[in-house]
């Protein structure tokens, strides 16, 4: 999902308790997502390896004193807007997320920049394949998701120019091409700091047979697409 792209359809209890709680699950993230680039890279001894992987189990059983089984899904959050909080490339709470803050225009003009550690190494020094690919399907499908037509990937073509560089700030972006009915056809690509792309994808995305009738009536035509008139849940452009 785009950052908070759509706005909740019911109103938060006590939006500044969940703003504190927010700050506090996004940091918990955050320490673990230097925990994971420290695993990655560390070269402690034997012993200190045995005795951090005890703490962090004792840690664990800490954060699961109280959980919920079942996934996050969307959910409402302090400022009004929903989010998929769980997201392995935006959500906020999880520690595989990088995570991409995607933003976008109303007509789906989306981008994010992008710079990956250690931990998404594929050929050496190189972000993997598959977390590219996954870069891409976030971005690129925020775009429908952004004019009011929240789509599942149908397919992803994924091409791979170069390499895409560890450790260096890339930028990605994302577009509508077509809009058919429920079907939108959107493409993006990451591009490095001398403006090479390095990764391009053509996709499809299908708003599914059971959200249609959450949405409003599909246009056949991206030009003729007002998002305020099409989404139920107007996206927002902030
Ligand atoms: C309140 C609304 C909530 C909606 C959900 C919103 C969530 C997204 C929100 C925000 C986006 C943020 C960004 C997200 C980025 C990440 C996205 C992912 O990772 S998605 C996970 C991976 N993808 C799947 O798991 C899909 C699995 N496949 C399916 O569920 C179905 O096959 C689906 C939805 C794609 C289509 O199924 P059908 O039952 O709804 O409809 P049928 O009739 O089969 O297809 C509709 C039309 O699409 C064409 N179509 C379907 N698949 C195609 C394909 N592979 N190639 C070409 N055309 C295809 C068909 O030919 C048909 O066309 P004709 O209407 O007859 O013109």
């Amino acid at each position: 999902m785009t950052d908070g792209a759509f706005a909740s359809p019911a109103a938060v209890e006590d939006p500044d308790a969940l703003a504190v709680t927010e700050q506090a699950q996004g940091d918990l993230a955050e320490s673990l997502r230097e925990l994971v680039d420290a695993c990655v890279r560390t070269r402690v001894d034997d012993g200190t390896l045995m005795a951090v992987a005890q703490e962090v189990r004792t840690l664990t059983q800490r954060l699961l004193a109280r959980a919920q089984s079942d996934p996050l899904g969307i959910e409402a959050t302090s400022d009004g807007r929903l989010r998929d909080h769980g997201n392995p490339m935006v959500g906020m709470r999880n520690p595989i997320a990088p995570p991409l803050a995607v933003t976008g225009d109303a007509d789906g003009t989306m981008s994010a920049s992008l710079c990956l550690g250690a931990a998404y190494e594929g050929p050496p020094g190189c972000v993997h394949g598959g977390m590219v690919a996954a870069v891409l399907d976030q971005v690129v499908g925020s775009a429908p998701a952004m004019i009011g037509r929240p789509g599942l990937t149908a397919y992803l073509n994924t091409s791979y120019r170069r390499p895409t560089v560890l450790g260096t700030e890339h930028v990605v972006r994302g577009w509508i091409e077509e809009v058919d009915g429920w079907k939108v056809r959107a493409r993006g690509d990451i591009r490095d700091p001398q403006g090479r792309v390095t990764a391009e994808a053509d996709a499809l995305f299908v708003v599914p047979r059971w959200a249609r009738e959450h949405l409003g009536t599909p246009t056949g035509d991206a030009a003729g697409i007002d998002p305020a008139d099409t989404a139920t849940q107007g996206p927002a452009t902030s």
